[in-house]
């Protein structure tokens, strides 16, 4: 739908319809071709301005159209006829232009932008390349190096980088609609040819092909088995070396290999699950529609420690004031200066200025009685958390919100010695809190939908991706690393080593494998929850032999190896050898190796080989497999919170999909046959059993992944 009104006389003025983007459907198509046509035929007509209704230019194709068959007027020739036009077209640019929005502005002869307007090309974050001319326009208009940039990364550009780079000829703070039109009845007249940017050569480096080599290995790199960026590179180099139509041609044979490809569907399907979790609802009727947050201003973070002090930065960066508290004097005089430097280095490379101003340090609780809302972020002792929870539950205000950042402990517990149950929920951060997206809301039994729906916009304020979880040991996230990491274990106990089951994992598109997370996590982290669980150390089960523990198969080869006084990057030494404490480049060692050949001649396991995809089978379908038991139990909504979950916190590939969509791509009945495998070659593992609700939806033929919620005992809402 496309608006067609004749404004000061001689300017058409085009404006898209369809909110609430404006997104490129087939109808926008069909009325932005018939309304430029007209314009085209209309005498009275000297020049055109296109814009978009509701302060937002457009937000490319319609990505909901991808799945059906293609209809309406193909992009391409209907952005070649407003190029090719003997009339002026102007580009109003209000809010945001991405994608083929863009590249309908890049096909106008003129581009005016509001100064709070973003555009960019992000087609690769959904498996794509910009099909529509982006990547022979762009690098005609930029230069080779800022396109490659720009169409490789994705990311979004403010209206400032926009001018400075030349995406935008003009930058206004009033109306970009007024000043385009204005613009339009001023450049009626002007040679039009310099403005057709497909007649451009592309501005480029003396040396292109080093240039376009070095960054497709960056992007390589940087991929980990995505295809996308890859084909972006390839497409953006026909801009280099091959005349417009040519370079067009490549354009769309290299789309066509991506559009109908499992990647684009699963970051797609990232695109949809990343918005529809911020839609969540209680088994109360409760949901984001009917629950108001509360209005939160004042917040206070309890705990400098790694999780205290990032919290604390992306509080401040979000323009809150924050009063930060420890203990005692020597402890805040730390916090503070490690949170200072922090806020001014990222303000640093953001060119801005930190806002220590909202910032205030106290070692003094009766300081919170006027705080809206409270974080605790202390050591991670249930015992020590109760007392925390119980002194803040008598200093705060008695509508004060008290939430806790524990990464699994019991919400409901901490809950029960405040006299406000019901203000209390968990708000899950993950290390570095200032720059992973992902947080985990914890709804406790007695927390009111007004306390989720607080620490929910809380999240979004913060440029979170919040997702709303139940309560139990160690939430979703956590709960479904457990059998991840434990079959990581089992596989070095029957002769893998942590650069195998690494390697595969990194193959798989993980930024890094299991055992160099451990590393870089601190292995004393997991030691001191095996030992407060009795899984190891003196309240071990004297009756349980070393690889037995509770019952079922245990490996004690963590525990082992903590007690060499390897704790990881934090001391050099780990699964891997680091050139020095708080190294980052992992070496394999020998020692490990050996020490692993020593384990099973000491326990009688003769080795054997394992090969990657077992690897993966193993470390993933066990870990799906408990995201299929947390969505049956009710602890996950819907298998897009575990995506997201995991995409957003724990380096799943996006263009993988997340592990439920990627149980769904495998295919259901496979994911059930290997596990089936697994659990009887390991019968003492218990958490290979296949979950009922996986063999739920296979015995219904293994229906598409958003009816799933349709299988689950609870439909509607079970947190
Ligand atoms: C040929 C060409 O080369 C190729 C092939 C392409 O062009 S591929 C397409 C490339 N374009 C993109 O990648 C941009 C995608 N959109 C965004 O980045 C953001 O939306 C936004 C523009 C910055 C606005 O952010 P927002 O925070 O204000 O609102 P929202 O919550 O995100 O979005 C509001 C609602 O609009 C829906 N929506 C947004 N963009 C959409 C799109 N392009 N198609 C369909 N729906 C879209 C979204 O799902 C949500 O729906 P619902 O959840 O309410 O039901």
């Amino acid at each position: 739908m496309a608006r067609y009104e004749q404004v000061q006389g001689t300017v058409a003025l085009i404006t898209l319809t369809n909110p609430p983007v404006n997104a490129l459907s087939a109808a926008v198509r069909l009325g932005i071709t018939e309304t430029v046509t007209r314009a085209l035929r209309d005498p009275e007509v000297k020049s055109m301005v296109i814009c978009g209704e509701n302060g937002v230019f457009c937000g490319g194709a319609d990505i909901r159209e991808f799945a059906k068959p293609m209809s309406g007027p193909p992009l391409v020739p209907m952005i070649a006829a407003i190029e090719e036009g003997e009339k002026p077209v102007v580009a109003a640019i209000e809010g945001a232009a991405f994608g083929g929005g863009l590249e309908l502005a890049l096909g106008c002869h003129y581009r005016i932008a509001h100064s709070k307007a973003r555009v960019g090309l992000p087609e690769v974050t959904l498996g794509l390349l910009p099909a529509a001319g982006g990547t022979q326009r762009l690098p005609r208009l930029i230069g080779l190096a800022p396109a490659l940039d720009l169409i490789t990364t994705g990311r979004h550009v403010t209206a400032q980088e926009a001018l400075k780079l030349g995406i935008v000829d003009q930058v206004t703070d009033q109306s970009a609609l007024d000043l385009a039109i204005q613009f339009a009845q001023q450049v009626v007249g002007q040679p039009l040819l310099p403005r057709k940017l497909s007649t451009r050569q592309t501005p480029c480096p003396p040396d292109v092909d080093g240039l376009l080599e070095e960054t497709m290995a960056q992007v390589k790199q940087r991929a980990r088995g995505a295809m996308a960026p890859i084909a972006c590179v390839q497409a953006v180099r026909a801009a280099a070396t091959l005349p417009y139509q040519a370079g067009m041609q490549k354009e769309q044979e290299l789309m066509a290999t991506l559009f109908h490809s499992s990647q684009a569907r699963a970051m797609q399907y990232c695109f949809f699950a990343q918005r529809a979790v911020g839609r969540w609802s209680l088994s109360s009727g409760a949901h984001s529609g009917n629950s108001k947050p509360r209005p939160v201003s004042k917040v206070a973070v309890i705990g400098l420690g790694t999780m205290g002090r990032g919290i604390t930065v992306a509080l401040v960066k979000a323009g809150m004031s924050v009063l930060a508290v420890e203990t005692n004097k020597k402890q805040l005089e730390i916090g503070k200066q490690m949170v200072s430097a922090m806020l001014k280095h990222d303000a640093q490379k953001r060119n801005a200025t930190p806002r220590l101003d909202l910032l205030h340090f106290t070692i003094d609780l009766l300081e919170l009685k006027n705080t809206d809302l409270i974080i605790e972020a202390v050591f991670e002792d249930m015992a020590l958390k109760k007392q925390v929870f119980k002194e803040l539950s008598s200093v705060c205000k008695a509508d004060a919100f008290l939430c806790t950042n524990t990464s699994g402990l019991d919400v409901d517990e901490l809950a029960a010695v405040t006299k406000r149950p019901e203000l209390v929920v968990g708000m899950h951060f993950f290390a570095p809190a200032h720059v992973m997206k992902l947080l985990e809301v914890v709804h406790g039994s007695r927390s009111s939908p007004e306390a989720v729906a607080t620490a929910m916009h809380l999240g979004k304020r913060l440029g979170k991706v919040s997702v709303l979880v139940g309560n139990c040991a160690g939430f979703v996230g956590n709960r479904m690393l457990k059998p991840y990491l434990e079959q990581a274990n089992f596989l070095l106990e029957e002769g893998a080593t942590p650069e195998l089951v690494d390697g595969a994992l990194e193959e798989f598109g993980f930024p890094m494998g299991v055992f160099k997370m451990s590393d870089l996590s601190g292995l004393d982290v997991g030691w001191r929850i095996r030992k407060e669980a009795g899984l190891t150390g003196p309240n071990v089960d004297p009756r349980d032999p070393p690889r037995r523990r509770q019952g079922r198969r245990y490996s004690p080869l963590p525990d082992l190896v903590c007690e060499q006084g390897r704790l990881g990057q934090k001391n050099g030494r780990g699964w891997y050898l680091y050139d020095k404490p708080g190294g980052r480049v992992a070496t394999p060692d020998p020692s490990i190796h050996k020490f692993l050949e020593e384990y099973r001649i000491k326990h009688g396991i003769s080795p054997r080989q394992i090969d990657r995809q077992e690897v993966v089978e193993r470390c993933l379908f066990a870990l799906i497999n408990e995201g299929f038991r947390s969505l049956d139990d009710g602890i996950a909504a819907g298998p897009e919170d575990i995506d997201m979950i995991y995409v957003f916190g724990y380096g799943w590939p996006r263009h993988r999909g997340g592990p439920m969509f990627y149980a769904g791509m495998v295919g259901l009945p496979r994911v059930l046959t290997r596990l089936e495998h697994y659990r009887q070659a390991h019968p003492e593992v218990p958490h290979l059993e296949p979950s009922p609700l996986l063999r739920r939806l296979v015995a219904s033929g293994s229906p598409p992944i958003n009816k799933w919620r349709d299988f689950l005992q609870r439909p509607h809402s079970q947190l």
